[in-house]
This record gives structure tokens, C-alpha cells and sequence, in this order.
């Protein structure tokens, strides 16, 4: 009895399973927790068999006093352990690099004798030949029956892996498919080549090939051993998660998605022909994420911690707003703007008008892609890059008052056709109005979709949580016009009460001009700061007001809430530190401080001003 192979874990598998479970435990969900727990199962279940016939048959041994004793079908718990343990820290790797990917777009439809039909046919080939010639090795035992071994036990699963999802294994990003091979690979193959130095464990001489890995004298069966383990883990996780994608992205063939799928409706969405995707589906939510990448570093960020439906849903309505904002914003006349205001009202009347009342008073409502009115609508009136994104737009999971009280929010910012005097907001109610407009409606129209995917708030607690996220929405848009009060001046816009300014005996003109200047005496300067200050002090009043209610959301969406305010009001703490200097008309934050603050948020309550 020894403690040598027990030590190899304690010094070299545990550590980085600490590492690995601290760094992700924020992000972890239930299904992560399936996911994991799936895995392992599955890897200690096929490896046991196998690895007790190479024990029995001396392919490998353990001494004695490198082992503490108790076995499993003739294998060392220690080893049983590493099989789990491996699982565990490779998969963890993988969940943690592909947290940020939104597998559905990687989805591809496939048209009769593309390239697909190719790469998989060739993939097949490719792994059929290795099968057939590793059996050929194991049936002339020499010096390539254990390679043999090795290769006739996991090349069957990879072809199946491959068969299931070879979409998904070309098109991932390689920090999805390649990164979590590699470093545990190169990290294993240390930590093997130090253990059989050692003697913790011994290969036999007569059933290897005498061939080595350059650099660290690992014999070539361990390094393609490891290699080939850790391809079984991410080849099934990136099933795993290819089927997720076709159970969230097609509701026409999976009109509902349990929070944790059974293996059987996993394969069923595996084989589901390529052909049978919908690709407008998938070019839609391309359209939309692009957009929100581009656009938004905050809500692009959070994103990534909603999962399933609600994080598409979420996706298209940025998408929807942002394609609005935009389209009024850059209007190249009051009356183009005017005209875009009009053609929304209508895309969102068409949208939502094909509900049909039976009568027995029944409501059949609108498809979620309107094939009708509100389709040809858009196809004849908005660009062409906008017309999947607003056609995917949730809404039979929205209301619609709130989007027809966003576009009367946009309205508002035609007052201003001259001068900043010109201004629609006199007073702070009037500010107010306009953030309830603009961001107290994606709040609601955000709760909304949470509570329609994760049901079962009381009513009085939605109507708390709503009327909060009200007050919060508001509270961002507070942040955000105190971001770019100069973008804003270069518009010749100024969001501050006219109220506030007539205290700094200025006019939104004068306080515009001031803000365009770069040669302001300090004084001027001083004021210009004032306002900011005093924007995002209600700004963090509301915030404070309102952040508790967070708490009280369904739990799966909580902390990716949390993560969506909290990366948003940074802009706002950042802008209150002392002495911090707005780059470039606008204040930024930068990526790690983002990440901390989203992690943070991740981890539990924030509540901070500071
Ligand atoms: C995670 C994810 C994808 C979320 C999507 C959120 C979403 C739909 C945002 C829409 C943003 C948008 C373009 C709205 C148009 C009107 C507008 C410009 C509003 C301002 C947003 C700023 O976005 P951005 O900085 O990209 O815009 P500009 O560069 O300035 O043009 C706003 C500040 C409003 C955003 C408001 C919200 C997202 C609501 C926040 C409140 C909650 C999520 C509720 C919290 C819950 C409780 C219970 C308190």
C-alpha cells in the first residue's frame, strides 16, 4: 500500500479542479450541473470495461506501494477518480470558453450535395479506416496492440460524435472545440510523463511501440491516450450543446424545451435532418447578435449568462430597439424620422393585429414570424438587414403598449428641429417621462419575457418587480444621458431640465455650446460637471430604489439580470470617480473591469453606489 498515485491528484488533477470550480461557480446553472454530471457518468461508464481488461491483460500495471488498495473491477479507485476527475476539469474548461458562444448560430441548413454531405462522409471515412486498422493491430499482438487498444476504444464513439454533430465541431470557434483539447492534453501529458518516471504507474514493454513524444519522453500510446479522452469530452459536450441549439432555435419542430432535456429528446434533436432547419431562423438571430455586438459591450456581455429561449427572445428585442433608435438617429431629414416613427407604429400595429378572436371568444394569436400583413409590411419598407430581426421580434410573449410607448419615447427627440432651446424636456418630471419611455418600457417589455420563460411569480410580486424595473430602466437611461451629454451636444441635443440649468444661470444653447468647446474656463468646466453629477445622482437614487427587487425575479434569470444592470451602471460609477476624464466624448469601461463587475454581479447582490 502507498499514497503515489493519491499524491499525483493532490499535486497535479485537484488543484486546477479548485481553480476551475471557483472561477465558474458564478456562472453555473442546473444545466451545467446535468451537463457535468452526464459527462462523467458516461466517461467512467465506458472506460471502466476497457481499462480493467488492459489491467487484467498486463497492458499496464500499478506497484503495489503506489496504491492505497481498494479496487474496482480490478482498477485502483486512484484511477476511477482520474477518469472522473479529468472529466470534471475539461468539461469545466470547456463551459467556462463557451460561455460568451450562442450555439444557435452556428446551426447550418444543408442543401442536397453541399459540402456537408462531404466533411461528414469524409470525417466517417476517415475514423471507419482507424477502426479497421486497429483492430488489424489488436489482432497480431506485438508492439502496436496497445496503440491498437486505445484507438479501437474511443474511435467508435468519435465517429458517433462526428456523425451527430460535425456542424458543430467545424464551425465552433476554436476556443469552443480546439482550446479545451489542447490544454489539458499538453497539461496531462506533463503530468503522465512525470508519473511513469516515477514508477506510479508501469507500461509494458512488450505491447508499445518504442515511440516518444520529442521534449518530455512521454511514450506516443499515453500522449495519444490523453489527446483522444480529452476529444471523447469536448466532442460530447459540443453534441450536447448542438442539440440544446436545435431544441432552443426551432420551436416549430420543439414547441417546448423542459429546463433539463432527457438524453432521448437530446438525440431526437440530433437527428433532426439539416435539411428540416429553418434558416431565416438562424440568419435572423445571426442579424441580431451581430447587432448587439456591435453596439452594446454591456448587454452584449450580459447576454451571455441568459441561456435558452430567453436569451434569443432578449437578443431580438435589443436588436428590435436598436434598429428603431437607429433609424430615427440617423435620419437625414425631420421628416424622414417622422416617416420612420409612422412605418414602426404600423410594422408593430401589423405585428401584433393577427391574433384572431373565434366565436366562442378563443384567441388564436400571431405566429412568432408573421407570414402576413406585418412581413410584407416590413419587406416593403425597412432595409434589408433589419427585415429577419424585426419579423423575430417575441411578440407573443410582449405586450405591445410598452413598444408603442418606446416609439412615442423616440418621438420625443424630433422636438429638437432647431436649437438644444428647442428642448421637449422643461422640467425633471418631463426627463423622467422620457426615460420611462425609452428604458421603463425595455425594462417591462425584459420582465416580461423573463417571467413568460420562467412562470410562476405571484401576481402582486410581478407587479412589484415590474413597477421596479420601471424605476431601474429609468435609472439607466439617467446613466446613459449623463454618458453622452457632449455626443449628445454635437447633435444639438441636451437631455438636461431646463429647470436644473436655470440654477447654473444657463440654456440648454449655452450649456450645448459649452459642451462642444474646448476652451472652457474651469468654471465653466465646474458647471458642466455639476450636471452630470447631479444626473447621476438621481441616476444611483433610483438604482438603490429599485436594485433590491432584482432579488426577488425567478432565480434562473436573477444574477443575468443582475450582470445586465450592474455592467450598465458601472459607466455611471465610473463617471462619478473623482477626476475621471470622459475619452473621446464618451466614458468607457474597460473590458477587465467589466468582466470583474459582471463576476461579481454573477456571485450575488451588488448594491453599490461606489
Ligand atoms: C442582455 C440583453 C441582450 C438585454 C437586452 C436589453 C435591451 C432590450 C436593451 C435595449 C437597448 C436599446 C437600444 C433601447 C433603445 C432606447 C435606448 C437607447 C435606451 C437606452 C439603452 C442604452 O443602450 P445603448 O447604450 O446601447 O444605447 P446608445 O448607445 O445610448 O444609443 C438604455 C439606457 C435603456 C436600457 C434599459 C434597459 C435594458 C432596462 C433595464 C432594466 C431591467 C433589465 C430591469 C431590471 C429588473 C428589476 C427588477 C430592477
Amino acid at each position: 500500500m502507498g499514497y503515489d498515485y493519491a499524491l499525483v491528484h493532490l499535486t497535479y488533477t485537484v488543484p486546477p479542479a479548485i481553480l476551475l470550480s471557483i472561477l465558474y461557480a458564478p456562472l453555473c446553472t442546473r444545466l451545467d450541473l446535468y451537463k457535468i454530471v452526464f459527462l462523467i457518468t458516461i466517461a467512467v461508464t465506458s472506460t471502466i470495461p476497457w481499462d480493467s481488461y488492459l489491467i487484467r491483460n498486463s497492458i499496464w500495471s500499478y506497484p503495489d506501494n503506489a496504491v492505497m488498495g481498494p479496487k474496482i473491477f480490478d482498477i485502483p479507485v486512484e484511477e476511477v477518480f482520474f477518469f472522473v476527475i479529468q472529466t470534471f476539469n475539461t468539461t469545466l474548461l470547456y463551459l467556462l470558453l463557451s460561455k460568451p458562444t450562442l450555439h444557435s448560430i452556428y446551426l447550418a441548413k444543408e442543401k442536397k450535395n453541399d459540402k456537408w454531405k462531404v466533411l461528414k462522409l469524409g470525417g466517417q471515412l476517415g475514423l471507419a479506416l482507424i477502426i479497421k486498422k486497429s483492430i488489424d493491430w489488436i489482432k497480431t499482438p506485438g508492439e502496436y496492440t496497445y496503440m491498437g487498444l486505445i484507438l479501437v476504444w474511443a474511435s467508435p464513439f468519435l465517429l458517433l460524435l462526428w456523425t451527430l454533430a460535425y456542424q458543430f465541431l467545424v464551425k465552433l470557434p476554436l476556443v469552443s472545440t480546439a482550446i479545451p483539447i489542447a490544454i489539458p492534453t499538453l497539461y496531462l501529458w506533463v503530468v503522465d510523463a512525470l508519473a511513469l518516471h516515477r514508477g506510479t504507474w508501469v507500461i509494458s514493454s512488450g505491447t508499445k511501440t518504442g515511440l516518444y513524444l520529442p521534449g518530455i519522453g512521454l511514450e506516443a500510446e499515453e500522449a495519444v491516450f490523453f489527446f483522444l479522452t480529452n476529444c471523447l469530452i469536448v466532442f460530447g459536450l459540443v453534441a450536447f450543446d448542438n442539440a440544446l441549439a436545435v431544441l432552443n432555435t426551432f420551436p416549430a419542430h420543439f414547441p417546448t424545451v423542459p429546463s433539463l432535456p432527457t438524453p432521448a429528446l437530446l438525440v431526437r434533436a440530433l437527428l433532426l435532418p439539416a435539411a428540416a432547419y429553418d434558416d431565416d431562423r438562424i440568419l435572423g438571430l445571426r442579424q441580431s447578435v451581430q447587432r448587439l455586438k456591435n453596439k452594446s459591450r454591456s448587454f452584449y456581455l450580459a447576454s451571455g449568462t441568459f441561456s435558452g429561449r430567453l436569451r434569443i427572445d432578449l437578443i431580438h428585442l435589443y436588436a428590435f430597439c436598436r434598429i428603431a433608435d437607429d433609424l430615427i438617429d440617423n435620419a437625414k431629414s425631420p421628416a424622414e424620422a417622422k416617416l420612420w416613427i409612422l412605418k414602426l407604429r404600423k410594422f408593430v400595429e401589423f405585428a401584433y393585429g393577427e391574433a384572431k378572436k373565434g366565436p366562442d371568444g378563443s384567441v388564436t394569436p400571431a405566429t412568432d414570424i408573421n407570414q402576413g400583413a406585418a412581413t410584407l409590411f416590413a419587406m416593403n419598407n425597412f432595409p434589408q438587414d433589419t427585415l429577419l430581426s424585426l419579423l423575430y421580434l417575441p411578440t407573443q410573449r410582449m405586450d405591445k403598449e410598452p413598444l408603442f410607448e418606446l416609439i412615442k419615447g423616440f418621438e420625443m427627440d424630433l422636438a429638437f428641429t432647431k436649437d438644444a432651446n428647442s428642448t421637449p424636456i422643461k422640467t425633471e418630471p418631463d426627463l423622467d417621462q422620457y426615460g420611462a419611455r425609452v428604458a421603463g418600457t425595455v425594462a417591462h417589455l425584459c420582465i416580461q419575457l423573463v417571467l413568460h420563460h420562467y412562470p410562476g411569480l405571484s401576481e402582486t410580486a410581478s407587479k412589484r418587480v415590474m413597477a421596479a424595473g420601471h424605476d431601474m430602466g429609468i435609472a439607466l437611461q439617467y446613466t446613459n444621458i449623463a454618458r453622452d451629454l457632449k455626443v449628445d451636444a454635437e447633435n444639438g441635443r441636451c437631455y438636461v431640465p431646463i429647470s436644473w440649468l436655470k440654477r447654473e444661470k444657463m440654456t440648454p444653447e449655452s450649456f450645448v455650446s459649452a459642451l462642444r468647446s474646448d476652451k472652457n474656463e474651469e468654471f465653466v468646466e465646474k458647471r458642466i460637471e455639476k450636471q452630470r453629477l447631479h444626473l447621476l445622482e438621481r441616476a444611483f437614487g433610483l438604482y438603490e430604489k429599485s436594485v433590491g427587487a432584482i432579488e426577488e425575479l425567478p432565480r434562473p434569470a436573477r444574477a443575468s439580470m443582475r450582470v445586465a444592470v450592474e455592467s450598465y451602471m458601472q459607466i455611471g460609477r465610473e463617471l462619478r470617480t473623482p477626476g475621471y476624464q470622459v475619452k473621446a466624448g464618451r466614458a468607457t469601461v474597460p473590458t477587465w473591469k467589466r468582466i470583474t463587475v459582471a463576476w461579481r454581479a454573477l456571485a450575488g447582490p451588488v448594491h453599490s453606489t461606489r
